[in-house]
């Protein structure tokens, strides 16, 4: 069965608007896994502004099940990486003041340099895996690199599935296809949903791993709404 990997940026970027630790991230990883969840998913960034490179130290002492870091690998991060040294990392290329992650790498353009991280995170025991878009020059680049797997960029997918699934899944169907051939493992992630995460599943042969944040968190938020406000109703009453 694919691996579900909770990505935990959301939980910190409510911890980060009062300035305490509600709600304390940690407990929330460790939570989640007693929930199911096959791993934990952080993108910290270089602003820190949700999940901080404090946190991820942290997570790693606690953690019982697979840590996957995601970023770009700039001299930072990578230091980070190689101490902590999580059961995967996963490289992306974002901008310094990219909002969320828009693209996935260039695998042909900056292979020189994915090859050298590679290899350097290979060597410390860390599986790796290149976001990428599903284009399959791009996925043919990744193989190159001598990355242990791909990681989909699903944002594409997400947004076309509202209207026409058959036509937003194809690309993605063919990538995984392509991928697996070349021996790369599947993973996928970005604006996965309870909406749209079955169809996607069925439809990608190999799939290996999803990490899903954004939505996951406001759904057990909406989800949570009706019995938190119940529980507060029952307090008020005694
Ligand atoms: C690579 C990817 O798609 C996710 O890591 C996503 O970018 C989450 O990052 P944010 O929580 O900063 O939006
Ligand atoms: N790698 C994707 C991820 O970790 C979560 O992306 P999103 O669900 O927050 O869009």
């Amino acid at each position: 069965m694919t691996k579900l990997s909770v990505n935990i940026n959301k939980m910190a970027t409510l911890r980060n608007a009062r300035g305490g630790n509600v709600p304390d991230v940690i407990a929330v990883a460790r939570d989640l896994e007693d929930f199911g969840a096959d791993g934990i998913t952080v993108h910290p960034r270089p602003d820190e502004r949700h999940i901080r490179y404090a946190d991820v130290y942290a997570l790693k002492e606690v953690l019982k099940t697979e840590f996957n870091i995601e970023g770009n690998p700039n001299p930072r991060f990578t230091q980070m990486v190689l101490e902590v040294r999580p059961a995967q990392v996963t490289l992306v290329p974002d901008a310094v003041d990219a909002i969320t992650s828009n693209a996935g790498w260039d695998t042909k353009k900056h292979l020189s340099f994915l090859k050298e991280k590679i290899s350097e995170f290979k060597a410390r025991g860390i599986r790796t895996s290149i976001f990428v878009d599903p284009v399959p020059a791009m996925v043919e680049g990744a193989a190159e690199t001598g990355t242990d797997r791909i990681e989909l960029y699903t944002e594409m997918y997400a947004s076309v599935y509202e209207k026409d699934p058959a036509r937003a899944i194809k690309p993605y169907a063919e990538a995984a296809e392509l991928a697996h051939s070349l021996g790369l493992g599947i993973n996928a992630g970005h604006d996965l949903s309870l909406d749209n995460i079955g169809y996607f599943s069925k439809g990608i042969p190999h799939l290996l791993e999803v990490s899903i944040g954004h939505a996951l968190i406001c759904e057990a938020i909406y989800l949570g709404l009706e019995n938190v406000v119940n529980m507060y109703k029952h307090r008020l009453r005694s």
